[in-house]
């Protein structure tokens, strides 16, 4: 038997290929198409593939940002503009990153890409978006999807198809139990760090567990969003930090119960975008407006993994402590049934009044 990649694998590599800067390729129905991150583009690399395809090459970014910059949108979720052959790697930043916009005000005017079909654009956006970099790529295009399979090929660049990409996509993740030990802690001293893989070689996520919790009803659990700033920085601008001290306390005194540490920072863009969001909300765009300004959806988390280690934990039931009714739902939907919501709130101060009423106004989060 032949040794072959799983989608998993290939999908996987294609999203660290982007974010160390090398190209990919993508092929499809519509054609097939080189690719490089806007945000790890370098003058060398866009070099190289302007000279492969000097008439077809295009910064696709989101619409939302494509109408900030008052660039026409023809492609629904996303823009092509098109690059001239003097656009560096600075422009092309420039062009995607919403935060870079008072440091390097004047860009454009734009021309904008109506031709053809956006099919693999949209693919790279995505790939992008899974490796927690701005939703933004320099993409060159070929109707005949042979010629980039070639390069590819022959320079060794990961190669994969749409149906690939989608595959990856829509594919149940399994979480892998890794490691786990003892670590007593100050809010209980029966304390167990479990270490879980997602099968896609995306991020590790922890479950701490207290006691020892009847697998046969509901456990106490947490879902707890990794939030760097909140939960070890003491930030003032969320409630994280409070959440998660004040759900271990919870958890300690009832002497048993699970907290899910999710590695999904800022809600799921990662660190590096949460940062850039936040330079949007100091110049007064709240934090769904720094979402969507950045190309990316106001959650991008996706709970079925905290589900999917509830189960491997031989957990069918929760009493969830959350204000998110989209975390009840997801966890019901995963096969993990909610015996009781469990409100959680504390932490509210001066610096985050507005950023909870915002999730309360937009994002549906229970008062
Ligand atoms: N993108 C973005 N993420 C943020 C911001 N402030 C906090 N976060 C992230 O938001 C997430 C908050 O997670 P949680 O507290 O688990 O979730 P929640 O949706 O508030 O729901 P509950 O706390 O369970 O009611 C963490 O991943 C934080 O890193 C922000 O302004 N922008
Ligand atoms: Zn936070």
């Amino acid at each position: 038997m032949a040794l072959g990649l799983s989608v998993e694998e290939i999908v996987s590599r294609a999203r660290a290929d982007l974010r160390i800067g090398a190209p990919i390729a993508l092929t499809g129905a519509s054609g097939g198409a080189l690719v490089l991150a806007a945000e790890t583009v370098t003058d060398r690399r866009l070099a190289e593939l302007r000279a492969l395809a000097p008439d077809a090459l295009d910064l696709a970014i989101s619409h939302r940002r494509a109408e900030t910059l008052r660039a026409r949108a023809y492609d629904g979720a996303l823009a092509r503009v098109a690059l001239g052959p003097l656009d560096d790697a600075r422009f092309i930043r420039a062009t995607a990153d919403p935060s870079l916009d008072l440091a390097t005000p004047l860009k454009g005017p734009y021309r904008t890409r109506r031709e053809g079909t956006a099919e693999l654009h949209a693919l790279a956006l995505l790939l992008a978006k899974q490796a927690r970099i701005l939703p933004a790529a320099v993409v060159a295009t070929w109707s005949d999807p042979a010629r980039p399979a070639a390069i590819a090929a022959e320079a060794g660049l990961t190669r994969l198809s749409e149906l690939v990409v989608h595959r990856a996509a829509d594919a149940a993740i399994a979480m892998r139990p890794v490691s786990a030990a003892r670590v007593p802690t100050r809010f209980a001293e029966a304390g167990r760090c479990h270490v879980f893989r997602p099968d896609d070689g995306a991020e590790e996520h922890y479950a701490i567990e207290v006691g020892t919790p009847k697998r046969s009803g509901p456990v106490l659990a947490r879902l707890h969003s990794a939030c760097f700033t909140g939960d070890v920085m003491g930030s003032l601008k969320c409630d994280c930090g409070p959440q998660l001290h004040a759900a271990m306390e919870q958890i300690a005194a009832e002497g048993a119960g699970v907290l899910l540490y999710m590695n999904q920072e800022g809600r799921g863009i990662g660190l590096a975008n949460k940062m850039r969001a936040y330079q949007l909300q100091d110049e007064g765009f709240d934090t769904v407006e720094a979402n969507h300004r950045l190309g990316f959806e106001d959650d991008e988390r996706d709970f079925r993994l905290g589900a999917e280690i509830l189960k491997a934990m031989g957990f069918s039931g929760v009493r969830l402590m959350t204000n998110n009714p989209a975390k009840v739902a997801m966890m019901e939907a995963s096969g993990v049934h909610v015996a009781e919501r469990v409100p959680l709130k504390v932490g509210e101060g001066e610096h985050n009044r507005a950023y909870l009423a915002t999730k309360a106004a937009k994002s549906g989060h229970l008062l």
